[in-house]
């Protein structure tokens, strides 16, 4: 009747007009609706990397659920087993939250994945506010997984609540999954996807992943992201620690046989094997990486430093997402603490890890790693001894642009923004992101919402209101583009 049809076209009257409202992104308006909700989430400190925090990220992965089941989805907390720790104890891994929101065999079915761990935050690491207190600055959020990757998730769960509200239909079905340990190598997960292929994920057409950033104030839609292998490498020498003063000329440091395996002034990775195995950059992709947006000062800049290992725009986006790097991260076992204690530590480990890119394959990274490790450590004849262990083996993902799924992210950006986006890489790592391909064979897209200067994993991590908010439409926005695409796309 007439009267129904008024009844749709009302909502999706609302819908667009929703989208277009102009927000006042202000510190001066309190936190409400989201804002609260993002407040919640981030006083949770959910790191997956400090095992004294498990209570807290189990806390977590209980409030995502509960706000799914509050808002009417299907949710379960799934079970993913224990993590073994390097002393050989287990411990329980965070449970996966999986939610469902509508099942209609007509419409496309969309997963949307997210994690709502984070990495470590310290007041004193150099916050200028309290981590775990989200606090709105010139309208900027700050908090430790304010953008990695909390108010991401939170858009995507705010996105379906859009439709609620609204009184609408959602235009595909929506399905969450949001772990708790992807900061750590998404332990556990590739096996429940695995294990859950022909049940939860039978009827999923496509995955979006929004845990990344846009590379200036442009949005981007993202098409690839660099894999991670990360290491530890062990130097033990004498049984205990020793005063330097009086060992210090006798003894065969551990200290200084970890730093000259390690130090390379170059700063490059000199392992053979390693840059050979690298896809070659095509022309036309060094063609695609001169029309994005990327200004080199403002770059600079942000992270306060005057010089870079480039000079110009391709170069550096090049070795930013597509050719791998090493970088050191830190020692256990050394001195760090303020003072000058003057001990000769007896175990020092040092930690490091290799961005990778196609065509490398984490099981060669490692064998290439850990043989070359072991040829300079003989060339050193010392009596100490050294054991190479590699701890994450996240594999690179790379996506095809031509699919109708970027077709649609751009239609939404365009929506929303009135701009187009640019089309990036990423030269973090999203680990599940390739087991997703391969074991679901679905296509996928990484529709970033974050800023270009969010701090992701640093002091002073934050999530603009103005992306936030913004982000939260551009995703009711995709729904109804995906819903568009024909069924025939996988
Ligand atoms: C920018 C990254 C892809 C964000 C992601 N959450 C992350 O930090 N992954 C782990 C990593 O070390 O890259």
């Amino acid at each position: 009747s007439i009267n129904d049809q008024l009844q749709s076209i009302k909502p999706k009257f609302f819908l667009i007009k929703m989208i277009k409202v102009k927000t006042v992104y202000s510190s001066f308006i309190p936190l409400q609706g989201p804002l609260l909700a993002l407040r919640d989430w981030v006083a949770i400190e959910s790191d997956s990397s400090n095992v004294l925090k498990r209570p807290d990220l189990h806390r977590m992965m209980e409030m995502a659920a509960q706000k799914l089941r509050l808002m009417g989805g299907t949710v379960e907390l799934v079970d993913i087993g224990e993590q073994e720790l390097p002393d050989g104890q287990t411990l329980a891994l965070p449970k996966v939250v999986t939610a469902q929101f509508g099942n209609d065999p007509n419409k496309h079915t969309v997963c949307v994945y997210g994690h709502v761990d984070v990495q470590p935050a310290k007041l004193e690491d150099g916050w200028a506010t309290d981590p775990y207190n989200l606090t709105d600055i010139n309208g900027n959020l700050y908090g430790r997984g304010a953008s990695d990757n909390k108010a991401p998730v939170l858009a995507w769960i705010h996105a379906v609540e859009a439709y609620q509200a609204l009184n609408m239909e959602l235009p595909v079905n929506v399905k969450f999954v949001i772990e708790g340990m992807e900061e750590t190598g998404s332990n556990g997960l590739d096996a429940m996807i695995l294990a859950q292929r022909d049940t939860f994920f039978s009827d999923v057409d496509y995955i979006i992943i929004s845990d990344c950033g846009w590379l200036s104030r442009r949005p981007a839609l993202t098409y690839g992201t660099r894999g991670n292998c990360y290491f530890y490498a062990e130097v033990e020498g004498p049984k205990q620690d020793l005063h330097s003063g009086v060992y210090g000329g006798t003894v065969i440091e551990p200290m200084t046989d970890l730093v000259g395996i390690l130090g390379d002034p170059s700063g490059k990775i000199l392992i053979p094997g390693i840059r050979e195995a690298v896809a070659p950059l095509s022309d036309e992709e060094w063609r695609m990486y001169q029309d994005i947006q990327f200004d080199i000062d403002n770059y600079k800049n942000k992270i306060g430093v005057n010089e870079l290992m480039y000079s110009n725009k391709v170069d550096l986006l090049a070795h930013m997402w597509r050719y791998p790097t090493v970088s050191i991260h830190g020692i256990e076992g050394a001195f760090s603490d303020p003072g000058t204690k003057t001990v000769i530590p007896a175990k020092v480990t040092a930690k490091f890890s290799i961005r990778q890119v196609p065509n490398m394959d984490p099981a060669m990274v490692k064998k290439q790693v850990t043989d070359y490790l072991h040829s300079v450590f003989a060339k050193r004849k010392s009596p100490n001894k050294l054991k190479v262990t590699m701890v994450i083996g996240a594999k690179p993902w790379l996506a095809d642009t031509q699919h109708p799924l970027y077709d649609a992210g751009k239609a939404a950006v365009k929506r929303v923004f009135d701009m187009d986006p640019d089309l990036i890489r990423e030269g973090g790592t999203i680990p599940i992101a390739r087991t997703f391909q391969d074991v679901t064979g679905k296509s996928i897209i990484m529709m970033p919402i974050g800023g270009f200067d969010d701090g992701l994993h640093s002091q002073n991590e934050k999530m603009s209101r103005y992306n936030y908010i913004e982000g939260t439409k551009l995703f009711v926005a995709y729904l109804n583009e995906v819903s568009q695409i024909k069924h025939t796309s996988v």
